[in-house]
């Protein structure tokens, strides 16, 4: 039996934008996607009915934090992730590896694995391919990530390509080690930076080791969107058709539109829930910094065409309010209106896909929040 199963609904006429679901252990997912980010077993500040109540489906969690704290083996004696924090949806795990590079103080790469400090004790680790999937499979999520490098922006040619000859081994390593292949996916993840032959090269060994679904790695570490873009227009195409598209990190309005419209199914982003915590919110015409001064005495909604909790109950000079004086409530509103405002989005591209009208929705919404002067 397969842990994770893609159903093609429907093709787009005008796009290379697809409608599926994804049959997973913990229930049916809708694509395309955006799944909330809960790095810690937890999606700050809101409760697991919080997030049924916007419509979350399916949410992300991290190797690399639950391994340091409060350490796999406790979650895995407490019945798993889902059990641990209360969540009984699917639940998707990354691998530590970005993690690693971009949050660990970063002593060595071998081919055998990584060396690194904790960043928050400064203590001595080493994460191989083998022990990420010993993590992830104590966690026990419904999908879960191969353990791989991405290569910081700009990378030169040579490193990217020995880099992705590495994770190909280490994927090979990783489908070696995983023991529930029945419960829990393992998706491969195509490196290759913004190289064309490279990309090429990283899908092809990838795919060749046949896994239940494929992300694109690699993409969202500073490049310019529109190398993105590109990236996106020659790498998502060489992926299977009848299996899920990740693209890993990305989850920006544009971002949505630009990977949906490319064929990717899955998506993942701290912005919503990140922004959200610093004052910032997302409305369909465009950010908003509901701290500032300029909103005291607004008493509209934080976004008028929002029927999501915090916009039908409080005001944009009440949430500004909470945020001047430091308040809990002031993050948990601006989150929960993010998370709503991203995954309605999401919500609205489905039916867009399916009416055949998506490019012209994509028009729609990038004129009114303001992509389009
Ligand atoms: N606010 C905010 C905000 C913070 C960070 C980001 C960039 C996230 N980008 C990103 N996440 C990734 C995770 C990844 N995980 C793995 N295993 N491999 C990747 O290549 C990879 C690439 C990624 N790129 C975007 C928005
Ligand atoms: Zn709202």
């Amino acid at each position: 039996m397969m842990a994770v199963k893609y159903e093609l609904i429907k093709k787009s006429n005008e796009c290379n934008a697809r409608l599926g679901r994804l049959h997973t252990p913990h229930g049916i997912v809708e694509t395309p996607i955006f799944m909330p980010v809960g790095t810690k077993a937890t999606v700050k500040t809101m409760t697991p009915e919080e997030l049924k109540e916007i419509g979350a489906q399916i949410i992300l969690s991290n190797t690399y934090h639950l391994y340091l704290r409060p350490g796999h083996d406790l979650v895995e004696e407490a019945g798993g992730l889902h059990k641990f924090m209360n969540w009984d949806k699917p639940i998707l795990t990354d691998s530590g590896g970005f993690q690693v590079f971009s949050l660990g103080d970063l002593r060595k790469i071998t081919e055998e694995g990584v060396e690194f400090r904790s960043h928050l004790d400064g203590s001595k680790h080493f994460i191989s391919p083998e022990k990420s999937i010993e993590i992830q499979n104590s966690l026990g999520a419904d999908i879960i990530m191969a353990f791989d490098e991405c290569p910081p922006y700009p990378s030169d040619r040579d490193y990217v390509k020995k880099s992705l000859e590495r994770t190909t081994r280490w994927a090979k390593r990783c489908k070696d080690a995983h023991k529930n292949p029945e419960t829990q996916a393992l998706f491969g993840i195509v490196q290759g930076g913004m190289y064309k032959d490279l990309r090429e090269q990283s899908a092809k060994e990838i795919i060749d080791l046949d896994f239940p679904g494929y992300a694109i790695g690699g993409l969202s570490v500073g490049e310019p969107k529109e190398i993105m873009y590109e990236v996106l227009d020659y790498t998502a195409p060489l992926l299977p058709e009848d299996k899920p598209r990740y693209l890993m990190g990305v989850g920006s309005p544009n971002y949505l539109f630009e990977g949906v419209i490319r064929g990717i199914d899955m998506f993942d982003c701290v912005l919503p829930t990140r922004i959200a915590r610093n004052g910032t919110v997302l409305t369909s015409h465009g950010r908003l910094v509901v701290r500032n001064a300029e909103y005291a005495r607004d008493f509209s909604p934080l976004d008028p065409e929002c029927d999501c909790y915090a916009c039908k109950n409080y005001t944009r000079a009440y949430i500004r309010h909470l945020f001047k004086a430091n308040e809990i409530l002031a993050a948990r509103l601006a989150t929960i209106h993010n998370l709503y405002f991203l995954l309605k989005l999401m919500e609205n591209i489905r039916k867009a896909i399916k009416e055949d009208r998506l490019l012209e929705y994509r028009e729609e919404f990038y004129k009114k929040y303001g992509y389009i002067k």
